[in-house]
């Protein structure tokens, strides 16, 4: 469903990614592992469109991301990729349902609409009870299941998770990692999870090793 083909990125007279393939299936955990400064985050930021390559492309589908400009990319970001980051960066003024419910509202749903979406994946998530709260007076683990739910509002392909359980205690890492392989059986999307926890990246259908900008 994804693929990344001869990836190359350079930070100035640094190369940080050095000829990277990629394929992922569709409904595939996948797992990125390597060295601190690997460049792991670098080539998770491109599959996902945050970042441009130097050179190489990727595709979604039918659908050259690295050819795609300006509204018409954002759309596709919006609409079909979903993220999770180590800090949520949900929204403080907001209540958790209003933070779930963004990426649908960008892509022109009504609060009614996404609502009997908010409640399923709210259920699922074990946080229906905590719907009307702002970030501030949730958990960590509950946080990162609002940001969980906010990546999976608008049904998106591919979800891109960068070391997703990072700062959270090692109960609330498990929950969220077997979470993923729930939502993976109920929805059919295909996970990449860029992880230093190693129980996580084992129980993923497939573990990709990076060293110094290679995938080895
Ligand atoms: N915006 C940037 N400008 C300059 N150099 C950068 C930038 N982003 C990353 N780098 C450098 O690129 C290299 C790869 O970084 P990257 O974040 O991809 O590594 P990583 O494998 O994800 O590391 P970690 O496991 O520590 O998160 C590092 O040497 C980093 O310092």
């Amino acid at each position: 469903m994804l693929t990344a083909q001869g990836i190359h990125k350079y930070y100035g007279d640094l190369h940080v990614l050095k000829g990277v393939d990629v394929t992922i299936k569709s409904g595939e955990i996948v797992s990125i592992v390597g060295a601190s400064g690997a460049g792991k985050s670098t080539l998770l930021h491109i599959l996902g469109t945050l970042d441009q390559p130097d050179e190489g492309m990727v595709k979604v589908d039918e659908n050259e991301l690295t050819r795609m400009k300006g509204d018409r990319l954002a759309e596709f970001r919006n609409s079909k990729i979903g993220f999770i980051f180590q800090f949520h960066n949900l929204l403080p003024e907001f209540t958790a349902e209003e933070n779930i419910m963004i990426p649908g509202m960008i892509s022109g749903k009504s609060p009614e609409e996404l609502k009997p979406k908010v409640q399923k994946l709210a259920d699922l998530l074990g946080i229906s009870g905590r719907l009307d709260h702002k970030p501030a007076e949730l958990s960590g683990g509950e946080q990162q299941r609002v940001a969980v739910a906010r990546a999976l509002i608008n049904d998106p392909q591919i979800i891109f998770a960068d070391e997703p359980s990072g700062n959270l205690d090692s109960a609330s890492a498990q929950s969220l990692h077997e979470l993923f392989f729930k939502l993976r059986d109920e929805f059919g999307q295909s996970f990449v999870i860029v992880t230093h926890n190693q129980e996580l990246a084992q129980m993923a259908d497939r573990m990709l090793t990076m060293q110094d900008g290679i995938m080895v």
